[in-house]
């Protein structure tokens, strides 16, 4: 199992941030992790890597339990795309560096690389559509060329998990939707890690991504098949509002039935 959560739950302040989350991710599934603002998401994605321990439960990756494995070794199979990641980076690195440091899943490239490791980032670039972008500096990247930038130098690690946290945050529709489509293109690799896609937006879920977890206000509110999952009833139940589910092209539009009534 890839990933497999059992009962866990958060306290911070005597307040329960995640309550009795239980999750497991196969072999082979891509999940997409859905929930507004504040539901718990970023908690549920430091808990599988470790930077919290849950207030109870057990929380197994890759089947390491924590509490019983070395959490850097198995931090080093696991790619976590964020915002947060973008602000630590340097600006005066190049792409191409950039893309090189995930082998040693550094910020900045301390290490000599080998040969072969410089090779595989020109071939990763260049399979990811990014070689012109190799000797640019990162500051003078556009956000979306930055977050492909991120997502190479995180597969440069050969991760068996990749989380891809608000990867299309910022990004306008054309930017947002050749992201996705670099996606798509790792997903269809033979040997591709396993995608955790995070996300308030039910438009930027591709194809791809076979399971989804609906997270509200702290707990599970459903999990399953996406395909089962986008319907107009189940997604208005889920977001408090009246919405209708439109499939096409494989991914699913939202539109509000009655938007005047939000307040
Ligand atoms: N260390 C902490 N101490 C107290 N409260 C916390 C802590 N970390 C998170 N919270 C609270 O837990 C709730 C869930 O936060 P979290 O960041 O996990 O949500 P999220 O779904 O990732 O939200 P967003 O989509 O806005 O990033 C929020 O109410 C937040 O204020």
């Amino acid at each position: 199992m890839i990933i497999d959560v059992k009962h866990v739950s958060w306290k911070r302040e005597k307040k329960m941030i995640l309550q009795n989350i239980s999750w497991q991710v196969n072999p082979g599934e891509h999940w997409c992790l859905v929930g507004l603002n504040g539901s718990g998401k970023t908690t549920l994605l430091n808990l599988l890597n470790g930077y919290i321990w849950p207030t109870t439960g057990t929380v197994t990756v890759l089947g390491h339990q924590f509490g019983e494995c070395d959490l850097r070794e198995l931090r080093k199979k696991i790619g976590w795309v964020s915002s947060s990641l973008q602000q630590k980076l340097y600006g005066h690195e190049t792409a191409g560096r950039i893309v090189l440091s995930g082998k040693f899943a550094s910020i900045g490239l301390y290490e000599q690389p080998e040969k072969q490791d410089e090779e595989e980032a020109i071939s990763l670039m260049a399979f990811l559509g990014l070689e012109e972008l190799s000797e640019r500096t990162y500051d003078t990247l556009s956000h979306g060329e930055r977050q492909k930038v991120l997502i190479a130098r995180a597969l440069m690690a050969s991760p068996r998990l990749l989380i891809l946290d608000e990867p299309c945050t910022g990004l306008d529709i054309l930017a947002r939707e050749q992201l996705l489509k670099l996606i798509d293109k790792i997903a269809r690799q033979p040997g591709c890690p396993t995608l955790i896609y995070v996300t308030h937006h039910v438009e930027e879920i591709l194809p791809c991504l076979s399971h989804t977890l609906l997270l509200k206000r702290g707990k599970v509110y459903t999990t399953g098949l996406t395909s089962k999952i986008m319907t107009s009833q189940l997604l208005s139940d889920f977001f408090d509002t009246s919405m209708e589910v439109l499939h096409q092209n494989g991914r699913f539009w939202i539109s509000l039935t009655e938007p005047s009534t939000i307040s």
